[in-house]
């Protein structure tokens, strides 16, 4: 007879069991921290390669602290760079694969109109960029702009493009969409589960309020939080947490902005009211309300968020209501928040910890990275099991800001 079945006490018999199912349940190839957008397309790239992986999240999921909530965002292949439009290319064709895979509707095609100042070098730029990659287009003239959307002004000087099969994405559907399908492949999410503790190694170590657990490699997608994850490695990178007043203005007559009369996603770059760029998407989440925001905000804490109060960006939109857009009135009427975390040149991290090598790290995706979530997740992926990027990863590299990051050691 054995030692355990001699045993009095059940709990004895039951403890070596126990405790090799509790290690097993703490031990992954790969623990993604965050489950925005990226970490929650990257945990679900690992678990299609079979990866044991493990999704954590702070907040009870879905939440809207974060950079990943809200019911829409564009998806478009007009950049001032190739090689966004080339990642783009690749993003189209997973998100579509998405919504066969689960059986939902991602993406509405609206059509994307560039705007800006003939002398502007960024809209200049996105046109280049546009005819360059042969993506379907239209160029909008002063004769001809009202005919296609009459719903908006373009000013005197200005030139106009359409990036035609841009559009909206759903994006809380896509994020639970996203979380599912990896929850399907025997992925695991725990939520409520804030990171409190890093220990990097061969094996790295990641604490919880919650418990203990192990990986082989360990991604960080923390988005505004990324800084403070990081300060567990000894790194700190140049980013900058601002938040986005997100604002929806109301239709004078109800509908007119609706993408069923064809109201396409529009940005203004380089615009008379300010520098940064002026976005909008056709009303969808509040009927009769048209979300038009302010490409920048006011720096801030993630964790005092609220506190934050500047409505400077306000009167900007205001003023750009005001001339180009008579069929709304210009005072928002429902402001919600968001945040952008902003790297100086506005491109994304994407790269290996310089010390750590499997600990890799996506962040800084600058207010424009949910589109990208399909690749970026293959990519973060790719660099945690230490296969060769799919694209140039170079403009991502951490060693860009050689002079601006900090060594926290
Ligand atoms: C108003 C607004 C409009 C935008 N418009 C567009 C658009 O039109 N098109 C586009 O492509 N992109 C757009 N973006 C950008 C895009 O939404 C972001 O780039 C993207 O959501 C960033 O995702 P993320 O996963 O990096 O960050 P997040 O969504 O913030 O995810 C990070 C997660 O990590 C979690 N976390 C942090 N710390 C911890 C911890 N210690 N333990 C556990 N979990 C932790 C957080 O709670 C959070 O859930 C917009 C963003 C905003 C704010
Ligand atoms: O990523 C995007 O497509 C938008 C453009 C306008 C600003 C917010 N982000």
């Amino acid at each position: 007879m054995s030692q355990t079945q001699d045993c009095p006490h059940e709990v004895c018999s039951t403890l070596p069991l126990l405790t090799a199912q509790m290690s097993t349940e703490r031990e992954y190839d790969c623990i993604v921290i965050g489950a925005g957008v990226q970490g929650s397309f990257t945990a679900y790239q690992l678990a299609k390669n079979n990866k044991k992986t493990l999704l954590l999240e702070q907040f009870v999921l879905p939440h809207t602290r974060g950079s990943s909530h809200g019911q829409t965002r564009i998806i478009r292949k007009a950049y001032t760079q190739d090689f966004y439009t080339h990642m783009m290319e690749e993003c189209y064709v997973l998100w579509a694969q998405l919504e066969r895979e689960a059986g939902v509707k991602l993406y509405r095609q609206t059509g994307l109109l560039v705007m800006g100042p003939e002398n502007s070098n960024n809209y200049q730029l996105i046109r280049n960029t546009l005819q360059r990659n042969k993506i379907p287009m239209m160029t909008l003239t002063h004769d001809n702009f009202s005919q296609h959307i009459p719903q908006m002004k373009l000013a005197k000087g200005y030139e106009a493009v359409v990036d035609i099969t841009a559009g909206v994405l759903y994006a809380d559907r896509a994020l639970s969409t996203i979380q599912g399908q990896f929850q399907r492949l025997g992925g695991i999410i725990k939520d409520k589960e804030m990171v409190t503790d890093i220990k990097p190694g061969p094996v790295v170590t990641v604490s919880t309020n919650a418990g203990v657990y192990r990986a082989k490699s360990v991604v960080i997608t923390a988005g505004p939080w990324a800084n403070k994850m990081l300060a567990h490695t000894g790194l700190q990178l140049p980013l900058e947490v601002v938040k986005i007043n997100v604002c929806y203005w109301k239709e004078k007559v109800p509908g007119t902005y609706n993408v069923k009369q064809r109201f396409p996603c529009f940005i203004l770059t380089e615009g008379e009211e300010s520098n940064e760029d002026i976005y909008g998407l056709p009303s969808n989440e509040y009927p009769g309300l048209v979300k038009i925001c302010y490409h920048m905000g006011s720096k801030t804490n993630p964790d005092q968020r609220d506190m934050q109060t500047d409505r400077s960006d306000i009167d900007i939109l205001q003023c750009f209501i005001h001339r180009c857009l008579p069929g709304l009135i210009p005072e928002p009427a429902v402001v919600e928040h968001c945040m952008y975390t902003l790297t100086p040149d506005r491109h994304f991290v994407l790269d290996c910890h310089p010390n750590y090598r499997n600990i890799v790290i996506g962040a800084g995706f600058s207010g424009h990275g949910f589109k990208f979530g399909p690749v970026i997740g293959k990519l973060l992926c790719e660099l945690s099991l230490g296969q060769e990027p799919s694209y140039d990863l170079s403009p991502f590299q951490i060693r860009r800001f050689q002079a601006q990051t900090k060594s926290v050691l």
